[in-house]
């Protein structure tokens, strides 16, 4: 090959390096630096959920941060954050991200994250929806039927030594069958519940109302179209709607003063939808006859907390009656590692600038 031939080869060569380099998909720039992904909080050290998934192309770093005040310095130049439920992500965190392409909340609900804050500064914020629907189901309806016979009740009864051997007459225990069972939004986790709830043979309600027409004929139960109507009726009431604006404070102690006399709750949605200083009150006055709760309106409680002091004191009236779980509904080895894996698998769409599933804001 003449030289001038071979001079315009290597010009040619080298101008198709220059285009491709310079036109390079967003997948293959994002292939050529590490990033830095920043689990907030919760896990002391990101498990082999996050490194399988992210692992090749980031560096995963958690900070099981009980503050917010300890994210500072810390999530500046992160390119993507996994915030789970113990800390509140708020305005102030967000905008210290200098290049976060995504807020991931490895989880259902997002209560805690200013999306309003990340939606103005162009990140979106997603969410885990579906992994643990049925264990939060199984976990709500298995305090209800654990209240509703008695069997908490009875079991701490017999470990202090207090009351009869047997059946205690003068606390009737009533048939479950056929009470209604009420629930408060009626998505993935109420849906569960209510098939759940239906075998036990309960009669199932349920209010709801941004679903739309026939889920209740799908379903075989009841829409009732107040709050109010589901309050007066249910002798075990579930709450499954999410904690927003509009629900925040929702059954407090009016609300439950127009359930029936001897009625029974259970919350495994959020602590700020349910007053719990009211429910214990009730408890104490007998209008509740249990109550089941696996969410608080501050996570870890404060020592001095009433529902801790209720909860914790066997003198206390309303002692018996109260079933208190540390928002773990949800858990199980499999779903946690569902969450963890769907969570850092939205990371890496993000990342790698592919669309994403579940955005939120
Ligand atoms: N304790 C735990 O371990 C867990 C708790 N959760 C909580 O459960 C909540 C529900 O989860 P999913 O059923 O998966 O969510 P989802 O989005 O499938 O269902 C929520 C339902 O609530 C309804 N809703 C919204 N506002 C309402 C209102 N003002 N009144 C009545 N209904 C209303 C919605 O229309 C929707 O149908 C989550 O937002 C989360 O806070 C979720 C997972 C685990
Ligand atoms: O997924 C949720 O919303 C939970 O509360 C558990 O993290």
């Amino acid at each position: 090959m003449a030289a001038s031939q071979k001079l315009a080869t290597f010009i040619m060569d080298l101008g198709s390096l220059l285009i491709k380099s310079v036109f390079r998909t967003k997948e293959q720039q994002s292939m050529t630096k590490r990033f830095k992904v920043v689990i907030t909080d919760l896990m002391t050290e990101p498990l082999d959920a996050e490194r399988l998934v992210l692992g090749e192309v980031a560096d995963v770093i958690a900070l099981d941060a009980k503050s917010e005040a300890e994210l500072v310095g810390q999530i500046e130049d992160a390119d993507a954050v996994m915030v789970y439920h113990y800390l509140t992500f708020s305005k102030s965190s967000i905008d210290r991200l200098s290049y976060c392409r995504v807020i991931v909340r490895p989880g259902v609900g997002y209560d805690a994250i200013d999306i309003a804050a990340a939606r103005e500064r162009g990140i979106p914020v997603c969410n885990v929806p579906d992994y643990g629907s049925e264990e939060v189901a199984d976990s709500a309806v298995a305090m209800a039927v654990s209240l509703a016979r008695g069997t908490h009740l009875l079991c701490n009864r017999l470990r202090r030594g207090v009351g009869p051997w047997n059946v205690d007459q003068a606390k009737p225990i009533p048939r479950l069958r056929g009470r209604r069972f009420g629930i408060v939004g009626c998505g993935r986790i109420g849906t569960a519940a209510a098939l759940r709830a239906k075998a036990f043979g309960l009669e199932v309600a349920f209010f709801d109302p941004y679903l739309p027409d026939g889920i209740d004929k799908a379903l075989g139960i009841r829409r009732v179209e107040r709050l109010d109507d589901l309050l007066s009726s249910s002798h075990i009431l579930s709450v499954h709607c999410p904690l927003t604006d509009e629900t925040r404070g929702m059954i407090a102690a009016s609300e439950i003063s127009r359930m029936p006399q001897g009625s029974f709750l259970v919350n495994t949605a959020r602590g700020g939808i349910v007053d719990t200083v009211a429910v214990v009150d009730a408890l104490q006055r007998g209008r509740l006859a249990g109550a089941g709760i696996d969410v608080l309106e501050q996570e870890p409680p404060p020592v001095d907390s009433p529902v801790l002091a209720a909860w914790r004191d066997p003198n206390h009236p309303a002692h018996d009656r109260l079933l208190l779980n540390p928002h773990t509904a949800y858990y199980c080895e499999e779903g946690s590692d569902e969450f963890r894996t769907k969570g850092a698998q939205e990371v890496m769409r993000a990342l790698l600038g592919q669309p994403l599933r579940n955005v939120v804001n």
